[in-house]
């Protein structure tokens, strides 16, 4: 960086130079475990058919008269849409149910790795099975729900390894898995055979780009935090013409209510929070069990004395010592709040602190399912986010995310 650059203002009023400069140590608040709750589905699972629709005649009419939630035809979600002056209104009821069974998928399977103590073992099969089950549950019910022009996601995951010999077994746990979250939730009478599977994670390849609509979808975000039993995220975007117009984040372990203050619950300690925000239409949280949406916005402090800021908890991910400084220097007081994965932009996003800082290690490439899904529900919460030099982040450059200098995410009094 040139010294000129280096003595412009940057983000929180900082020169760039001390955004990028060194270290302070800092002592920290990490959230608080997620109380746990009952896991709704055994795991392992026991093996269920591959297809499972009714062959009998009675058997079939019984299935088809179950009761099930309401939900609109696509055609109807479109028409909804345009009438609520949400152009995207489909598209997000779509996403939005996607995330909601993805996160049921792996709600199930961290009970289990926690109950099981499997996070202490180099076994990270359970694991595997959730990032795979949750892109194939998106990919699905995606393609399901938004029937509109052609279908491209952009996702972590592909099926290469499973696709190899000896991965039959966890293939299998995989498809089971999917079924059953898929029957459990009532929404389709459909099951999917072992090929399908594959294919709906390989759906996950597109390349993205600056033209046409892309989905981008991290199926478990801050997988570190999910082996903890501690926070991670489904994030979930849509790009049009290489802008994010819309973003979910299923954060299953965030409290409801704010954790800026971890012991003034004002929900009874319920966790499961649903972030959304759409371009032009601000952003809501609800509760991932399905209570009213209702708007966030984020905090209004001016003075980074008041504040409190987000990190990584993992300081692989992020230079603690780097941040600790920058947040000396603004004159923080509060120690960081360290939590895993994008469910930092919700908590900002509904004013729960006022500054996120990440600052990535030396040649890291972020990637753009890292920061789709998190940036539009900052910025529809009124907020801002960019990278350190002040440069808005381009989700048009294909699957990662073309900077080098760390993110910065907070509200306009602070920037
Ligand atoms: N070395 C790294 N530096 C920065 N981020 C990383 C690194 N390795 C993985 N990540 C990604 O950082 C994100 C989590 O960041 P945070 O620390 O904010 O929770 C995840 O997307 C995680 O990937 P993954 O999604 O595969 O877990
Ligand atoms: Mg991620």
């Amino acid at each position: 960086m040139d010294m000129a650059m280096a003595a412009r203002l940057g983000p929180l009023g900082l020169p760039h130079a001390a955004l990028l400069g060194s270290s302070a140590a800092a002592s920290t608040r990490a959230l608080p475990l997620a109380p746990s709750r009952a896991p709704r589905l055994p795991y392992p699972l026991p093996h269920f058919p591959t297809c499972r629709r009714p062959s009998s005649s009675s058997s079939a009419a019984a299935y088809a008269a179950r009761p099930r939630p309401r939900r609109g035809s696509p055609r109807l979600l479109a028409v909804r849409a345009m009438a609520s002056g949400n152009p995207y209104a489909a598209e997000l009821a779509a996403a939005k149910k996607a995330v909601t069974l993805a996160a049921r998928l792996c709600q199930a399977v961290q009970q289990d790795i926690v109950h099981s103590g499997i996070q202490s073992k180099a076994d990270k099969s359970p694991v595997t099975v959730a990032d795979y089950g949750s892109q194939i549950l998106v990919s699905l019910v995606l393609k399901m729900e938004v029937s509109s022009g052609p279908f491209s996601l952009v996702a972590e995951e592909d099926s290469e390894e499973l696709r190899k010999d000896g991965a039959e077994e966890i293939l299998e746990e995989i498809t089971d898995l999917v079924n059953e979250t898929i029957s459990d939730s009532g929404s389709y009478n459909i099951s999917f055979m072992k090929e399908g599977i594959l294919s709906a994670i390989d759906d996950g390849k597109s390349k993205g780009g600056p033209t046409g609509r892309h989905w981008v979808l991290d199926p478990i975000d801050g997988t570190k935090g999910f082996v903890r039993g501690d926070q991670y995220a489904i994030a979930l975007a849509l790009l049009d013409e290489g802008k994010v117009v819309l973003g979910v984040l299923a954060c299953p372990n965030l409290p409801l209510s704010s954790i800026s203050n971890p012991n003034g619950s004002s929900s009874g300690g319920q966790v499961g929070a649903l972030f959304s925000a759409t371009i032009g239409c601000g952003a809501e949280v609800e509760s991932l069990d399905g209570s009213p949406p209702q708007k966030i916005s984020v905090c209004s402090i001016d003075n980074p004395v008041n504040a409190s800021f987000f990190e990584s908890y993992e300081s692989a991910h992020s230079m603690h010592d780097l941040t600790g400084s920058i947040a000396e220097k603004l004159g923080v007081l509060a120690p960081p709040v360290r939590i895993d994965s994008q469910a930092k932009y919700g908590a900002l996003a509904r004013g729960d602190g006022a500054i996120y800082l990440r600052f990535p290690h030396k040649g890291y490439k972020e990637k753009i399912w890292d920061h789709a899904a998190g940036s539009i529900v900052v910025t529809e919460a009124g907020g801002i986010v960019t990278d350190a030099a002040g440069n808005d982040l381009d989700f048009s450059k294909g699957r990662f995310l073309d900077l080098d200098t760390g993110i910065i995410a907070t509200n306009k009094q602070c920037y």
